[in-house]
């Protein structure tokens, strides 16, 4: 079995990551926890969301965050955005990418967008255009592609049905989301088949969330599959509002230590990226959610 040699990944510690973080954190503090992942070698970062303030009071800041952000050549900044409202109000700050997020489970969306699938679909479809248009890429995060908080477990070919509308109104790449990390390795393996269906190996990511400590393999049977894109959160923050006891994606830190170890690249240095998951940890008053952060910081007490 041939594994990439080469893995992308996107932080998404700063919006998946702190969405759901009951204390405001300030636009100042966002703003120096993406710096600090872009210093250590973060070639994408998932910065914030356009959603409603009532639902997700924590990204309400998203105009000061993506406006003060001094930005890095070569790095790519990303943004959710439900709707046109939500598009229009994020192509002010110039992002980089925008995310329009699905989900495979129809009782998801409705809690998580408030609307079906096929309307969440209606509702994409002009800000996909609007962005392509604009030039700024765009990727769709497709939810519950495994398991559902709502309705149990979901089927691949529900996967494979999302991955299909996504691809019809034009979004460019999808990300294979765990969202309540219930996945196992050939589960998982199942969900990115569906959604290599209709989109190239280049184009699908995985995203795991580490609620049932399964992540880590997962990543493992995606690279088995031949996917090389992920997403993860620094110090393992996280979790959706709308996902009741699902804990944060895999942290950055434990990702890239297998990946390494593995003598898979990522361009990302370990040591600066342990300093910003404690940063941000510090803020929020605990310490890293990752097992490598803290055996590297007790190796440097030691
Ligand atoms: C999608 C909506 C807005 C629909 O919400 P709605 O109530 O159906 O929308 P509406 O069009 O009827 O508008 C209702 C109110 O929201 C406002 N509104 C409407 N749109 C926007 C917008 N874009 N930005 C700011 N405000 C907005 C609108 O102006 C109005 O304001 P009011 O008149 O009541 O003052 C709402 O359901 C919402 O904001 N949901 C939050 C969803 C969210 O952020 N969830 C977490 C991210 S998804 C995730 O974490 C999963 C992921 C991606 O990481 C992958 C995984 O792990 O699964």
């Amino acid at each position: 079995m041939q594994l990439p040699t080469r893995v992308k990944i996107i932080d998404v510690g700063p919006r998946d990551g702190l969405q759901n973080e009951k204390q405001p954190v300030p636009a100042q503090v966002k703003v120096e926890l993406v710096q600090r992942l872009q210093g250590a070698g973060l070639a994408e970062i998932e910065v914030t969301s356009y959603v409603s303030p009532k639902w997700v009071p924590q990204m309400a800041d998203n105009h000061a965050v993506m406006q003060a952000l001094p930005r890095q050549d070569g790095v790519r900044y990303s943004v959710l955005t439900p709707n046109l409202k939500g598009y229009e109000a994020a192509v002010q700050d110039r992002p980089d990418e925008i995310v329009v997020f699905g989900a495979a489970s129809e009782a998801f969306s409705q809690k998580n967008i408030n609307c079906s699938i096929a309307e969440s679909i209606v509702r994409f479809a002009p800000v996909v255009e609007a962005a392509r248009a604009a030039g700024i890429a765009v990727r769709g995060a497709m939810s519950c592609t495994v398991g559902c908080p709502y309705e149990g477990e979901i089927a691949p070919e529900r996967v494979a049905y999302l991955a299909g509308l996504m691809k019809d109104i034009g979004v460019e790449r999808v990300d294979v989301a765990d969202t309540i990390g219930v996945g196992t390795p050939r589960k998982v393996q199942r969900a990115i088949e569906a959604a290599l269906q209709h989109y190239a190996l280049d184009s699908v990511s995985g995203h795991f969330h580490d609620t049932y400590g399964q992540a880590l393999a997962n990543t493992l049977a995606a690279l088995e599959v031949g996917v090389w894109n992920f997403q993860s959160s620094v110090a393992g923050l996280g979790g959706c509002p709308y996902a009741r006891g699902a804990t944060g994606n895999v942290a950055t830190e434990d990702l890239v230590f297998m990946l390494h170890g593995m003598g898979i690249g990522t361009g990302i240095d370990l040591d600066q990226l342990v300093d910003a998951g404690v940063f941000i940890s510090d803020f929020l008053g605990r310490k890293p959610n990752s097992r490598v952060a803290t055996a590297l910081l007790n190796k440097r007490a030691g």
